[in-house]
């Protein structure tokens, strides 16, 4: 199928790749801007070294490109892992309020993002299933038309989330995708080789993906 044009770099282990996306990151927001960030695992380190950057953090507004519905400090919440890993910056953190559940929640950070766009840089991850963001493939918050969308039954745990959509995330001036270790190798290479899976419906020119060895394996150019 058609989309972006994904350009992959394979870095030597999830530490470089990690180190790669902290300096994209920071290059994008050298002069302030919105970043909408993934949540999850494989992005902490990233972030924990983007903390450690000389950037204008009062004019940077960061935002998850998802968000679960557990209580707000529950330690499955995105926004608390990169409060967390960011430290106190004096960036400005949107909370998407997934709290309040997938229908309302997504609501109500609709009105939260659309201010927020176009994003700056958006940096996205990818599940073992082939998901970013909280957009799984064959859902139907794949065809939503609004920036944000509620979901329910995500095959991955808990399964009441709210994402930010196809259409909000291709809303950017660079968009990277980070991946790394054994465990996502297959879903890389159902991406690299067509399969249709979310980040191919993104409608960004490019899509950068930043990989370890691990999950890139036979991958390389
Ligand atoms: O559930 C989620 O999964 C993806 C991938 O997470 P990871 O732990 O495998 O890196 C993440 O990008 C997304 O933001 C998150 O909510």
């Amino acid at each position: 199928m058609n989309g972006p044009h994904l350009q992959l770099e394979v870095y030597p282990d999830a530490g470089a790749a990690c180190r790669m996306a902290a300096q994209r990151l920071a290059q994008a927001l050298a002069q302030g801007g919105t970043a909408a960030l993934a949540g999850g695992n494989t992005p902490r380190p990233a972030y924990h070294l983007l903390a450690e950057m000389e950037l204008p953090w009062p004019a940077i507004t960061l935002v998850p490109t998802d968000e679960r519905c557990v209580p707000p400090d529950h330690p499955e919440r995105n926004d608390r892992m990169l409060a967390e890993a960011l430290g106190d910056r004096g960036y400005r953190l949107v909370r998407l309020p997934a709290e309040l559940g997938p229908e309302q929640g997504a609501r109500e950070a609709e009105a939260l993002v659309a201010p927020l766009v176009p994003f700056r840089v958006v940096l996205l991850g990818l599940g073992e299933d082939g998901h970013t963001a909280s957009l799984f493939p064959g859902h139907p918050a794949l065809e939503a038309t609004g920036l944000v969308a509620p979901v329910r039954r995500a095959p991955k745990p808990p399964p009441e989330r709210i994402t930010l959509t196809l259409r909000a995330l291709s809303q950017t001036e660079t968009a990277l995708l980070l991946v790394t270790g054994a465990s996502k190798r297959e879903a890389l290479r159902r991406l690299l080789t067509g399969d249709d899976l979310p980040p191919r419906r993104l409608t960004v020119p490019t899509l950068t993906i930043l990989a370890d060895r691990e999950a890139a394996d036979a991958m390389e150019a």
